[in-house]
């Protein structure tokens, strides 16, 4: 509870300094709505008692501050919910959630994105804007409409001792409803994998990712017969639970309108026997008559309250791990312009969170300034792991990497980066023009039009960017309306836009001919390895190429071959062929699957 008061405090204090109007009148109207209902029913009692004594002036100014009273506490009701909402969407949304937004994309590694209990608690949050400050609300919410019911209880009090007990039969509606709905969430909660199984139908039978193989399959009909089936089993249950919630419901009233009219009967009695005036009759209906209405107000604010803990958890999870990920993230020291050892990697092991397998274990290796270094080896075997140390996405459990002595880590996170350039096999597909598809991998120089023409000659992709309507500014994705590239021609995207930057250190392709033909391939990697031998001249850049085609990397000065998450073998192409050991193997093995290939 502490972090939760915590929590709105520091929302409290953010909306006054965000939208101090608009908080500062949202408080006053809850506090005149307070006002205004605890004013009114005993003006009302003081006008009727003043008619029964023939005192006319008083009458009129006592039915006067009635009415005023009676409008000021039915519009500040509208309003306060009015501007509520109001500060609950602006701060929300324009200033909280882009700032979560901020914490979570300024993190240096990518571990969170890989995880599913940070993707979970982002995805509540991200479906909620508005909620966690509503939860402030709700909060104050919670404290004005306990006010009211203070005030309701006092009044009835002047009136008689008796009355008090109408608070109980207040609540039975309340606590009935609550049972009902009880019932409601409780089958909600068991009929949605129903429903999602339902949307996933949906989705499956009318979406265009699967169009193609559930018409081939002429699987249609059966998808929305199940779809249909699963609807009905999921609603038909609903139907049942509100029926059952309104039976509920109406016992409620039931026992409230039983007490009520048995209050008023106590006080009608009383009034007879001159034991109380015409205007505490007046009272009493008045306020009893709200009285539900505030008990329920109360009961709704607090459950919303409770209700949104699982948010504020979340929520407050996030903010966590984002502070101590910022705090554990990044070195400060700047990279050398220019590299003269190279990266040299002692007893590096590491183990992704929540597995036990380590995906690397005890790799040591050199990989020298200047030098195009090829990592070889089997699915899973530890390749795009290695790279994601390299460049920092992960820190590695046990072990250093050194960069001209420098323990990586101890490097600037944001320095290394800029010195850095990748295309991974997992690329991105930006949604935006060619050009700045491309541009983004190099931010400073998004709009240059040299070293975004540079860069695609790099990639080969001139003629892709011809055959466009818009040449470089081609707007790419059809949701945007505009054109969608084949795989391999999205590739190409990726190794324009890993080619931007001219004077990186490190120059990673992981996989990055994947989806492209067997003679692209080729004509890339005989591109890449030229550029290598340029960057190597300029900065002593190490460029590292993850293949699982042996044949591609035949000439690069190193070859680390992982198996396992072990280093098996590391040496030239030929040096490891004369060791005719794992590599061999699968270079022959490759080699001759080629071969047959080719010749069929
Ligand atoms: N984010 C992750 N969380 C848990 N385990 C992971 C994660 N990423 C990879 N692994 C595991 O680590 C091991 C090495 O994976 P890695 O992606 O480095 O292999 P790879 O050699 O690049 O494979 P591929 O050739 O298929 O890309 C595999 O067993 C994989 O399942």
């Amino acid at each position: 509870m502490r972090r939760y008061l915590g929590l709105w405090a520091e929302l409290f204090l953010l909306s006054l300094r965000r939208r101090p109007l608009l908080t500062a009148a949202a408080l006053a109207v809850i506090v005149g709505n307070v006002v205004a209902m605890a004013v009114c029913a005993p003006a009302l009692r003081a006008t009727v008692d003043a008619m029964v004594a023939g005192e006319a002036p008083g009458a009129v100014t006592a039915a006067a501050v009635a009415a005023v009273a009676y409008a000021a506490y039915l519009v500040l009701q509208d309003v306060s919910g009015l501007l509520r909402s109001t500060v609950v969407d602006r701060i929300g949304r324009l200033d909280l959630h882009p700032k979560v937004y901020r914490d979570i994309a300024g993190l240096d590694g990518i571990e969170h994105l890989e995880r599913s209990d940070f993707l979970d608690r982002v995805a509540l949050v991200r479906a909620s804007p508005g909620r966690i400050v509503a939860g402030l609300w709700n909060a104050i919410m919670a404290v004005a409409n306990a006010a009211k019911l203070v005030v309701t209880l006092l009044l009835l009090g002047t009136v008689s001792p008796w009355l008090l007990p109408l608070l109980l039969f207040a609540a039975a509606p309340v606590w009935c409803d609550h049972r009902g709905q009880r019932v409601v969430r409780r089958v909600e909660l068991e009929t949605a994998e129903d429903l999602r199984l339902e949307q996933h139908l949906a989705d499956l039978a009318v979406g265009a990712a699967s169009g193609k193989e559930i018409r081939v399959a002429g699987a249609g009909p059966e998808l929305v017969r199940r779809q249909a089936e699963a609807w009905q089993r999921a609603t038909g249950r609903r139907v049942r639970a509100h029926a059952v919630a309104a039976t509920w419901r109406f016992a409620g009233w039931l026992v409230f309108v039983t007490g009520f009219i048995g209050g008023l009967a106590l006080v009608a009695y009383r009034t007879a026997q001159g034991e109380g005036t015409v205007g505490d009759l007046v009272l009493a209906v008045t306020v009893a008559a709200t009285l539900r209405q505030t008990v329920q107000s109360t009961v709704t604010s607090t459950t919303e309250t409770a209700g949104a803990a699982r948010l504020l958890d979340s929520f407050l999870w996030l903010r966590d791990y984002a502070a101590t990920q910022r705090a554990i993230a990044s070195g400060t020291i700047e990279p050398p312009p220019t590299l003269r050892t190279g990266i040299v990697l002692e007893s590096v092991s590491h183990t992704y969170p929540g597995t036990d397998r380590p995906a690397l274990r005890d790799i040591s290796a050199t990989l020298p300034a200047g030098a195009v270094v090829a990592i070889v080896g089997e699915y899973g075997s530890g390749k795009t792991t290695l790279v994601k140390l390299l460049t920092k996405l992960y820190r590695q459990d046990s072990g250093r990497i050194l960069v001209d002595c420098i323990d990586l880590n101890d490097l600037s996170t944001h320095g290394w980066r800029a010195r850095t350039s990748a295309a991974f096999q997992d690329f991105g597909r930006f949604h935006t023009t060619f050009a700045e598809t491309v541009g983004l991998g190099d931010l400073p120089h998004l709009t240059d039009r040299t070293r975004i023409e540079r860069a695609v000659r790099e990639a080969d992709a001139q003629d892709l960017v011809a055959a466009l309507p818009d040449g470089l500014d081609t707007r790419l994705g059809t949701e945007l309306g505009g054109v969608d590239l084949s795989e391999g021609q999205w590739q190409r995207t990726a190794l324009a836009r890993a080619s931007m930057r001219d004077n990186p250190l490190l120059f990673v392709l992981d996989e990055p001919t994947a989806s492209l033909d067997a003679p692209s391939e080729q004509a890339i990697f005989e591109r890449y390895m030229a550029r290598a031998r340029t960057l190597s001249r300029a900065t002593g850049a190490v460029t590292v190429i993850v293949s699982h085609r042996f044949s591609t990397v035949t000439g690069a000065d190193l070859i680390l071959v992982l198996h396992r998450g072990r280093l098996v073998e590391s040496g030239t192409h030929d040096e490891l062929m004369a060791l005719g050991g794992r590599y061999a193997d699968l270079y022959t093995i490759q080699a001759t699957a080629y071969a047959k290939e080719t010749t069929l």
